[in-house]
């Protein structure tokens, strides 16, 4: 595993760093794309496993986001090789910052140095035995394919400044591999002189004049970045295609005595309160059979009974989270989030946009998958005659095909 350090151009250790802080927002929806599920596994897992497993390969850090904690925890909780993993470094605003972090975390001097995108998830032995190759033989070493395309130079203006000579250009992908004090260094120096946009490491260790050289990548070691490749994943691990599926739901509760109602996990003022087990938060409570509905997995009473003494006076949160969560352990997608308030009052559109953030931030999906409307019932009705508050609500998502 470890190479002597007594033998010239060779490393004590070996490490690698994997890229994970990333936020994702080219891929979409819902959680960081590094923990989205493909086939049954979060991205990072199918990320990781080669690198913990390769003989070639001391130690593994991530650079992590600081709220992704749990998330991480959760991925890598079984991994083969997990003794090799490092605990994670925070990672920071850019990739190249991330980078720097985890670097510094380590403080390992004679190492050779492995960097990969978390986002990475393709990358297998053999490409990683090339990588490892070609560091031992240069201060900084990518993995390249050549381009298959005609190559052009654009205008802002969209009009063609030139067709490029493809013979020389290379898509260049990662683990990209270095000396590691050389690429210490050359980071640090890089963010010394304001530098922080580097989008890879090779192109700043360019900048800081190493000698950077280009061995073979390999076509199937894409990067997941648009919702299309998640898609993509999915088939080339078991075939599985996503399908739409949409669900409805519907709760009541009858207003009592207090002075505040639950909607949509937001406390929001009202002359009386609502009779309910829970929290009566009819908002989340509509959601989450919605979302139970896509996954035809019961309703909200089936997994919360309100029998169960557990349940009386619980935030309805933890209820939307669950149903959430059963999407994504059956490796699907919350899309989209709509629920409709009923009733005379209290007035919802001053408190919509704290609902809408406070859901978002409970089902882990953009706010602008969550969709809060109102209408009163023109003074008809239990709702009309404000004896109670109802709310209808719809979900999408999207699931394995096998569902
Ligand atoms: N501040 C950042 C930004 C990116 N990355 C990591 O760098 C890799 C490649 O970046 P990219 O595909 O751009 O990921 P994101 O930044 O998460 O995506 P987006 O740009 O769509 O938000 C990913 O594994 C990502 O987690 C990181 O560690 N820290
Ligand atoms: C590092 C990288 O994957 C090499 O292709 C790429 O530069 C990351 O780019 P992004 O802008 O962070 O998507």
């Amino acid at each position: 595993m470890s190479v002597a350090s007594d033998r010239p151009g060779l490393f004590v250790k070996t490490i690698a760093i994997i890229v994970a802080a990333g936020r994702g927002h080219r891929a979409g929806q819902g959680l960081p794309k590094q923990y989205r599920t493909v086939a049954g596994r979060p991205v990072l897992a199918h990320t990781l496993e080669p690198f913990l497993t390769h003989p070639g390969i001391d130690a593994v850090i991530c650079a992590i986001h600081p709220d992704d904690r749990d998330l991480y925890d959760t991925a890598v909780a079984g991994l083969p090789g997990r003794e090799r993993l490092l605990e994670p470094a925070h990672g920071g605003a850019t990739r190249q910052d991330s980078v720097r972090l985890a670097l510094e975390a380590l403080g390992t001097r004679e190492a050779l140095c492995l960097v990969h995108d978390a986002a990475r998830m393709f990358v297998d032995t053999a490409l990683l035995d090339r990588a490892l190759a070609a560091g031992r033989s240069h201060p900084a070493a990518l993995p390249g394919i050549a381009v298959t395309d005609t190559m052009k130079r654009v205008a802002p203006d969209g009009r063609v400044a030139e067709t490029v000579e493809r013979s020389e250009l290379r898509a260049v992908q990662t683990p990209q591999v270095f000396a590691y004090p050389a690429l210490l260094d050359a980071h640090r120096r890089a963010a010394s002189a304001g530098r922080h946009d580097f989008t890879d490491d090779g192109g700043l260790a360019e900048w800081a004049g190493l000698a950077v050289h280009i061995f073979e990548g390999d076509v199937a070691n894409m990067k997941v970045t648009h919702p299309a490749d998640f898609d993509e994943a999915e088939r080339r691990l078991g075939g599985r295609t996503l399908v739409s599926r949409l669900a409805t739901g519907f709760d009541v509760h009858i207003f009592g005595e207090g002075d505040h109602v639950w909607l949509g996990g937001v406390k929001v003022p009202h002359e009386r309160g609502t009779v309910a087990h829970s929290d009566g938060d009819v908002v989340l409570h509509a959601l989450t059979d919605a979302v139970l509905g896509t996954l035809a997995d019961g309703d909200i009473g089936t997994h919360f009974p309100p029998s169960d003494p557990q349940w009386k006076d619980a935030s309805s949160d933890r209820f939307l989270a669950f149903a959430v969560e059963r999407v994504r352990e059956a490796g699907g997608i919350v899309d989209h989030l709509d629920a409709t308030v009923l009733c005379e009052r209290p007035k919802i559109g001053p408190h919509r946009e704290a609902i809408r953030a406070r859901i978002a931030e409970i089902a882990g999906v953009p706010l602008s998958s969550v969709s809060i409307k109102a209408t009163t019932t023109e003074r008809l009705g239990f709702t009309g005659r404000g004896e109670g508050i109802a709310a209808q609500a719809a979900a999408s998502v999207r699931l394995p095909e096998s569902r």
